[in-house]
């Protein structure tokens, strides 16, 4: 007996040798005593079965037969999950939740082992619950391994005892033990009242009620009735119980045991058999050992008093379990406990309740952030999902106004060419150009200028005529470049649109069309024509709509000189071993801003055919032609748009004597300088096209043709 480990003798021993002295067969006793207590656990067992099958029903526990083995109880335990019903069914909500598990696969003894989700859950939550309840507990590996259901017998009767005492309608705090009442079920074990001997054995102790401890003595008159005596040495076997309660409760089980042993030697012995010395020695030893266990239990009361207070008595065991399941060092210094003195005891004690105390303080603390953490969780859980709610809301409302946007750009870009082609697709602007230096102002003919009318003075037989001309406007000989090209630049946007636009500048030699449309040799911002200022304004109009509308723009420049079209972006060499090129062929130089285009037109320039004649000596005597192309593509939908601006610097017009130029070159004038050629080109857009046969009108058609199809603006 474990008992016998912690007495300084083995009180087993000692009556077993007394009576072998005495020619008894102490085996034989042994035998009987283990059959009894054999035949004693077996129908504590079907005790509990029944009541088992009773609380939940022959259906609800078919894994548990009447009258199990122990192995069969065991397994018919092992899911938990009969356990967890008969807890709910006598204490609602104790397990809130039950693992449920096939059954077949659980009594089967050689089948797989339970899961440990269902060991845990199901087993862990009926003993914490069990726990609660103060009721004997088991060790999870009961129900793993055999020879060890005594244990969970003791739970299932301690759980049946509790629910009779609910029964009852008791209310409070019930104690295990204290609120049992015997009953058949515990087996009284009776000696003759005839016997001489065991009626001098003193009376054990433990079988009055010990005041304050929570194990309670049963007060039945029965003689030798060790029915909780048995019961409290089982729950003390049962729990983890610690230092100076685990010796206490150590020296009741022996002497308990003592008494239990000593009656059950002897009840079916004769006064005769049993002689006087053995007699007086056993009442010795009986006497010597409940001493000892009386001047223990009043040392552990005295401590229990002093350190607890109002402690309760059964709270104070049920912490120090837990702080024996806690901390399992604790419980290796607490064996040791013997060897120290009592104030050492008293003081290690007080400090592992202050411990186990705080630990479950800060247990309770931890608890409680994790509730509060979970709190804040789900409520940034929830803001998290109506932010992304109202993020959706937003986007769709975006994405709704995004497609009225559009829809309302391009609405916004078939008025805009509406009202450009109410103004006119064929404009026509008259600039006239100041005195240049030297020159002698009383000289103009210009009578006066009136909106877009200009009246010209003309000398005539009758004196001084009059003749008056419409455009769409005037610029008089004090217009800036800025004046000239605001009524130009609209037709950039239309560009951008996706229309065609060609801008022309038709004179006489020296009237100030390179001018007009580049702008004078030394080139500032004011003077800049109107093919920068068309440049500038197309440049920023693409970065102004690159969010909505990707555009790339290339530009070609061509010169029409001595009845050839020539490319002025290629290379000397490459321009004077071309007979002339088709217009389809020049090269298309991409570009990326202004300065990339004026670089161009620089060159153009340098490779344009320059003859010094009388009126100009920049006159020229080509056409030369600026094509910026233009390709757009909706960043929303895809679309693309082509438009081109063509700039147009004619050669000049005048009148071949007053160029005094000769020979060749008077021949080339008077074919291609006339006004007649520019009316040519302009009523290739006319709907009634005239054909031509001249080769010079005849590039300008095929130069013009692609360009200035569909609804061109001139
Ligand atoms: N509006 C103006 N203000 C001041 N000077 C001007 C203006 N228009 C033209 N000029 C000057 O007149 C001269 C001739 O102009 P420009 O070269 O532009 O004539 P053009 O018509 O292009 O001649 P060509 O037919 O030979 O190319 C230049 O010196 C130019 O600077």
């Amino acid at each position: 007996m474990a008992a016998d480990g912690a007495l300084p003798f083995s009180v087993t021993s000692v009556v077993e040798d007394v009576l072998q002295q005495h020619g008894n067969n102490s085996r034989s006793r042994n035998l009987d005593l283990d059959a009894r207590k054999a035949e004693e656990a077996a129908r504590r067992r079907y005790d509990a079965a029944a009541w088992i099958r009773k609380i939940v029903g022959i259906v609800g526990a078919k894994c548990l037969p009447a009258e199990p083995s122990e192995e069969e109880f065991r397994l018919g335990l092992r899911s938990g999950m009969i356990l967890c019903n008969v807890l709910n069914k006598i204490q609602p909500g104790a397990v809130p939740k039950v693992v449920e598990s096939p059954c077949d696969s659980a009594i089967t003894s050689d089948g797989p082992a339970l899961s440990a989700y269902q060991y845990f859950e199901n087993v862990r939550n009926f003993l914490v619950a069990v726990q609660e309840l103060g009721i004997p507990l088991f060790e999870a590996s009961d129900l793993e391994q055999g020879g060890k259901s005594s244990r969970i017998v003791n739970c299932v009767l301690g759980l049946k005892s509790y629910s009779d005492w609910k029964q009852e309608g008791n209310t409070g705090v019930w104690k295990f033990g204290g609120n049992i009442k015997s009953n058949a079920s515990v087996k009284q074990i009776v000696r003759k009242n005839s016997e001489p001997f065991t009626n001098s054995l003193p009376r054990s102790i433990y079988e009055k009620p010990i005041n304050g401890a929570c194990i309670e003595a049963e007060t039945n008159k029965t003689v030798g009735n060790l029915c909780l005596t048995e019961e409290s040495i089982t729950f003390i076997e049962n729990n983890e119980f610690s230092g100076r309660y685990i010796k206490q409760l150590f020296s009741l089980q022996s002497s308990s045991s003592l008494s239990m042993l000593v009656r059950a030697i002897l009840t079916d012995k004769k006064p005769e058999e049993v002689p006087n010395l053995v007699e007086s020695v056993l009442n010795k030893v009986v006497q010597e050992f409940e001493q000892h266990v009386a001047s223990k239990i009043e040392l552990s009361k005295a401590t229990t008093d002093d350190s607890t207070g109002s402690c309760d008595n059964k709270s104070l065991m049920r912490q120090t379990s837990a702080s024996a399941k806690v901390d399992q060092r604790n419980v290796t210094l607490e064996k040791k406990a013997d060897s120290l003195p009592d104030e050492e005891l008293e003081r290690r004690y007080v400090k592992h309740y202050t411990i186990v105390d705080q630990q479950q303080r800060d247990i309770k603390n931890l608890k409680q952030t994790l509730l509060t953490t979970k709190a804040g969780m789900q409520f940034m859980q929830m803001k998290f999902h109506e932010e992304m709610h109202n993020i959706g809301v937003h986007i769709n409302g975006l994405a709704h106004a995004a497609s009225g946007y559009h829809r309302v750009l391009e609405e916004n870009r078939k008025l805009y060419n509406q009202v450009q082609d109410l103004k006119g697709s064929i404009r026509v602007y008259c600039r006239v150009r100041p005195f240049l230096p030297g020159q002698s102002s009383s000289a103009s003919s210009v009578d006066h200028i009136e909106d877009g009318t200009i009246t010209i003075s003309i000398p005539s037989k009758n004196g001084r005529g009059r003749k008056s001309f419409n455009f769409n406007k005037v610029f008089g000989s004090c217009s800036t470049q800025g004046e000239v090209f605001s009524d130009t630049q609209p037709l950039i946007r239309s560009v951008l649109d996706g229309f065609n636009v060609c801008i022309f500048a038709y004179g006489q030699t020296g009237s100030g069309k390179t001018y007009t449309m580049t702008g004078p040799n030394n080139l500032t911002e004011q003077s800049q024509g109107v093919n920068y200022r068309a440049l500038g304004d197309l440049f920023l109009l693409t970065e102004q709509r690159k969010d909505i509308i990707h555009y790339d723009v290339s530009v070609q420049m061509i010169e029409i000189y001595n009845e050839q079209v020539r490319d002025l972006l290629v290379s000397d060499e490459i321009r004077s071993a071309s007979q002339g090129l088709t217009v389809p062929d020049a090269s298309l130089v991409r570009v990326a801003s202004t300065c990339d285009v004026i670089d161009l037109m620089n060159l153009g320039q340098k490779n344009r055919s320059v003859g010094a004649t009388a009126l100009n000596d920049r006159s020229s005597r080509s056409h030369s032609c600026l094509t910026v192309h233009v390709q757009g593509r909706d960043v929303a939908s895809g679309a693309i748009l082509r438009g081109c601006m063509h700039l147009v610097d004619l050669a000049g017009s005048e009148r071949v004597n007053k160029s005094e130029v000769t020979g060749d070159r008077l021949k080339r004038l008077s074919t291609l300088t006339s006004l007649f050629q520019l009316w040519v080109m302009l009523s290739l857009l006319l709907p009634k096209r005239m054909h031509m046969s001249h080769t010079v009108t005849a590039n300008l058609h095929s130069f013009f043709k692609t360009h200035l199809e569909g609804k061109p603006k001139l």
